[in-house]
Parts: structure tokens; sequence; C-alpha cells
């Protein structure tokens, strides 16, 4: 749905994005995860072409934005719909008048503008607020009025620039269901920009961990996950770092098998459990443990661990 290749941009001599590649496939929530100055919102903004690369390629929803002039950009772009940190809404209109401001841009006729907007707001779970002015909402109202206008023009894709990073953790959480639901309902493909674990850990399937103007790491969760080596899995478990010989075991879904007992019955090792961590990620359950196992029959063990589907890293 997204594809970005070999995008490059410089301000000045700051290198933004550094040759990065993006494939964001339909229907799946994406995340971009990186510090400060990682080149997220620059990455956002030339997916959508609010900013140019200079290098690189962008299609979206079939459509190569890059070769396109001024005039086709603003038609395409009706179809990428886009919310903000700080929500960007106009403070003299009411909720509505928000709502209602890119299908006055789009020609949408009056009664019909009346009818979507109304849809829109019961939609986002705000139909009450609909004469209120964006000062007397709260910061979670707020950003459902910014997610309501981004749905205005019916877009396959909406890019989310730390949408919930100015809210509380509450209201973090009722944001991020909403895009859950709308995802799932209207089968939006969403791309979010983040600095939050968390907010990839709760909605994401997929994410790209960017750092210095590129991406290090990208693809479905819990293929990460399950990957040896993932910065994913060590930025969401950070466990110590091992010393020589120490395993790191990765499991996906409920631990159904009392596994480190039947290790110990069935082999000569002794198991020293030295950290570990359960998350739930993306709807799953997933656990890291840091062991040392030592005994006559540690590599047999290791193997029965890993016949068992167990990720089984042993540090060098
Ligand atoms: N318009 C601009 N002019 C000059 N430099 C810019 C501009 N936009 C971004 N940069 C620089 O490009 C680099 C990447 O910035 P970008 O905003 O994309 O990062 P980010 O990961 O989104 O960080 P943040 O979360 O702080 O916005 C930074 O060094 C930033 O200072």
């Amino acid at each position: 749905m997204i594809q970005a290749s070999g995008l490059r941009k410089s301000y000045g001599g700051i290198v933004a994005l550094d040759g990065v590649d993006l494939h964001v496939r339909q229907g799946e929530i994406f995340g971009v995860l990186g510090q400060s100055g990682a080149g997220k919102s620059t990455l956002l903004r030339c997916v959508n072409l609010l900013e140019r690369p200079d290098q690189g390629v962008v299609t979206v929803a079939g459509q190569e934005l890059t070769t396109l002039g001024e005039r086709d950009l603003r038609a395409a772009r009706q179809r990428i719909g886009m919310i903000h940190q700080h929500f960007a809404l106009l403070s003299s209109r009411t909720v509505a008048g928000n709502v209602a401001f890119p299908l006055e841009v789009m020609g949408v006729g009056r009664s019909e503008r009346a009818a979507r907007v109304a849809e829109l707001l019961d939609l986002v779970g705000i139909a009450d607020k609909a004469d209120a002015r964006p000062g007397q909402l709260s910061g979670g109202q707020k950003q459902r009025v910014g997610i309501a206008r981004a749905l205005a023009g019916n877009p396959a894709v909406l890019l989310a620039d730390e949408a919930t990073s100015a809210l509380d953790p509450g209201t973090t959480t009722s944001i991020l269901a909403l895009l859950k639901r709308l995802n799932a309902e209207l089968g939006l493909t969403i791309l979010l920009i983040t600095h939050e674990m968390n907010v990839v850990k709760s909605v994401c399937d997929s994410v790209a961990i960017m750092a210095g103007g590129r991406i290090l790491e990208s693809g479905p969760i819990r293929e990460l996950l399950t990957t040896p080596g993932s910065r994913l899995a060590a930025e969401l478990f950070p466990l110590p770092a091992p010393a020589p010989g120490d395993v790191t075991i990765t499991f996906t879904g409920a631990a159904e098998e009392p596994v480190i007992s039947q290790l110990v019955r069935k082999f000569d090792v002794d198991v020293n459990i030295l950290g570990g961590a359960l998350e739930d990620v993306a709807g799953d359950s997933v656990g890291r443990l840091r062991v040392s196992l030592d005994g006559a029959e540690s590599a047999a063990a290791l193997a029965y661990l890993r016949e068992r589907g167990l990720i089984v890293e042993v540090a060098a």
C-alpha cells in the first residue's frame, strides 16, 4: 500500500533521510520507532510529499507520487489522511466545522457534507461535541476530531505523526484503541511514527526501527521478535548484557509446556535463571528468559528447546 525506496533528504548539511526503504502492506498498522532526530517526521512528510525527497520513489495505493505535479498531488493527497501530535485544529471553527473543512475543499455539497460530518463524528465517538469549539475539548477529544477530519476524504491510508505523544496514558490507550478499531472496521492502512515502544507494542503489526536517517530493522513484529539478534526484542525486553555462554530464550504464545522443568528432568543440566520478562505484543504474549546452563548435556538441552519451537540464542 505504501512503497518507498531509496529516499534521501538533506537540509543544508544535515542528512535527515539516508537511503530509506519502506514497505507498508494493505490493512496493516505499521509503526516507525525512533528517538528524536532519527528522521521519522521527515519520512512521514516524504510519504505524502509534503516534503519532496531529494532522491527516491514513493508509491501510495498504486500511484507513484514522486512523479506527480502539484495539482495531481493535491488530488492524490485526498486519499491520504493525516493526524498530528498537536491536533492542528482550526480554533475559530466548531468541531463539525473542522471536520467539514476538507469536504468543503473537495467541493462536497452542503447537505451531503452535513450527513458525512455527522457520520464521521459518530464513528470517532464525539457526536455530542459537534457544536463545541476545540478550546472546550480535552486532548483526547481534540485528537478524535483530528481523526474524523483525516477520514473525511475516505482515505486508503492514514499517517499519524506522534498522534498520542501529547496525551496522558489513559487517553493514549483510548486513542490507540480507536485507531485499531478503524483499522479493523474500515480496512484502513495506518503508518504511525512514534518514540514510544508502548505504542508499537499495543497496536502495530509491523515496525521499522529508525536512527540517524536509516532504517536499522523492519518487518512484522512477530517475525522480528523471533529473529536472533533482533533490536526490537532487545529494546522490548531490556535484559543486561549477557556473559559468554548465557542463553536467551524467546517464546511467543502462551507458555503451555513447563519446558524448563522438563529440561532439568530430561537432561543432566542445572538451569540458573538470570532475568526475564513477559509482554503482550500485538495481542500475543511474548516472553524472554535469560538463563545459564551448566552440565554435561547442555548442548542436547539447547537442541531440545529449539525442537519445541523456542528461539535460543547463546552469547559468544
Ligand atoms: N525543515 C528542516 N530544516 C532543517 N533541518 C531539519 C528540518 N526538518 C528536519 N530537520 C533535521 O533532520 C533531522 C531529522 O529530523 P526529524 O524531525 O525527521 O526527526 P524525528 O525522528 O521526527 O524527530 P522528532 O521526533 O524530534 O521530530 C534532524 O536532525 C532535524 O534537525
